[in-house]
């Protein structure tokens, strides 16, 4: 597993144990998923460091990326199972059953009361966090170590994309009322931009996205994609993916996102984002 300590991609560490004819795929995938879990998911993998490629396989070294595994139907995690409901190749958009129970998303949002205040973006200029009109909704945090249920979902959502915690941003929670919406944005960090510069200088680009539906919404408040024609729904305990970026961290424009006006009824989510480095 030295390779994988030298922050190789799982698939690729994966590709070599079946070239040398000691592994099948799924045997490997295996091990390898045992050994990331044991690691606390690449916990230690010194952040400071490039990732590299496997040796002897690539010259050109291949940066980590975190993945779903979408080879089947179902996805069995160490404390629960999760479903692949839909799979959109380019750009990575996938739809994810299962991943909360109804309690889970019930005691985050319990655990997160009344301490909303109104939401926020990173301002172009300097990175400060403003009010912005295309962003209306209400937003909280909870950060590393606050709450027990947070911890175990942060641990699932890293074994779910194999990555580790530490390279994450704490749980945003975004609560939209009647008419509340985020407008289509991009979740990538611009490095053009000055006030994003700041926020690369903290953890890297946002390489993937997970938004957690913590409650059905009786009506609007879809999560969509302008230019990929889709609108995904909020469904209590389900979970949407995206990368951001391709594999070289460069930003995707066809992400493009945002959430749809609620028309009734309340739309709470948690996005979770993974970083390119340790978070801190
Ligand atoms: O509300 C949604 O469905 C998406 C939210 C989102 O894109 C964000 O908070 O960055
Ligand atoms: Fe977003």
């Amino acid at each position: 597993m030295d390779n994988l300590a030298r922050g190789c991609r799982p698939r690729d560490v994966a590709d070599v144990m079946v070239s040398t004819g000691q592994y099948g795929m799924d045997a490997a995938r295996a091990t390898i998923d045992q050994a990331v879990r044991l690691r606390g998911a690449a916990t230690e993998r010194d952040a400071s460091e490039s990732p590299r490629a496997p040796a002897a396989l690539h010259a050109v070294p291949t940066p980590a990326m975190p993945y779903i595994d979408t080879s089947s139907n179902r996805i069995a995690l160490p404390d629960r199972e999760v479903e692949l409901l839909f799979v959109l190749k380019k750009p990575q958009v996938i739809l994810l059953g299962n991943v909360l129970s109804g309690e889970e998303c019930d005691a985050i949002i319990a655990h997160c009361g009344a301490r909303y205040t109104r939401s926020t973006v990173a301002a172009e200029s300097d990175g400060a966090s403003v009010v912005h009109e295309g962003r209306t909704s209400e937003m909280a945090f909870i950060q590393r170590g606050e709450a027990e249920v947070a911890e175990r979902i942060d641990r699932r959502l890293a074994a779910l994309a194999h990555w580790s915690p530490d390279c994450t941003e704490p749980f945003q929670l975004q609560k939209y009322g009647k008419t509340q919406e985020y407008r289509p944005h991009y979740d990538w960090l611009d490095p053009d931009s000055a006030g994003h510069r700041a926020h690369l200088a903290r953890g890297g680009q946002r390489l993937a996205t997970f938004v957690l539906y913590l409650c059905d919404v009786a009506q609007g408040g879809g999560t969509v994609f302008p230019h990929l024609g889709l609108e995904v729904f909020p469904k209590k305990g389900n979970a949407l993916w995206f990368l951001n970026t391709d594999g070289r961290y460069q930003p995707d424009p066809q992400t493009l996102h945002g959430g749809a006006p609620v028309v009734s009824g309340t739309k709470i989510i948690a996005n979770k984002w993974l970083r390119q480095e340790r978070y801190g």
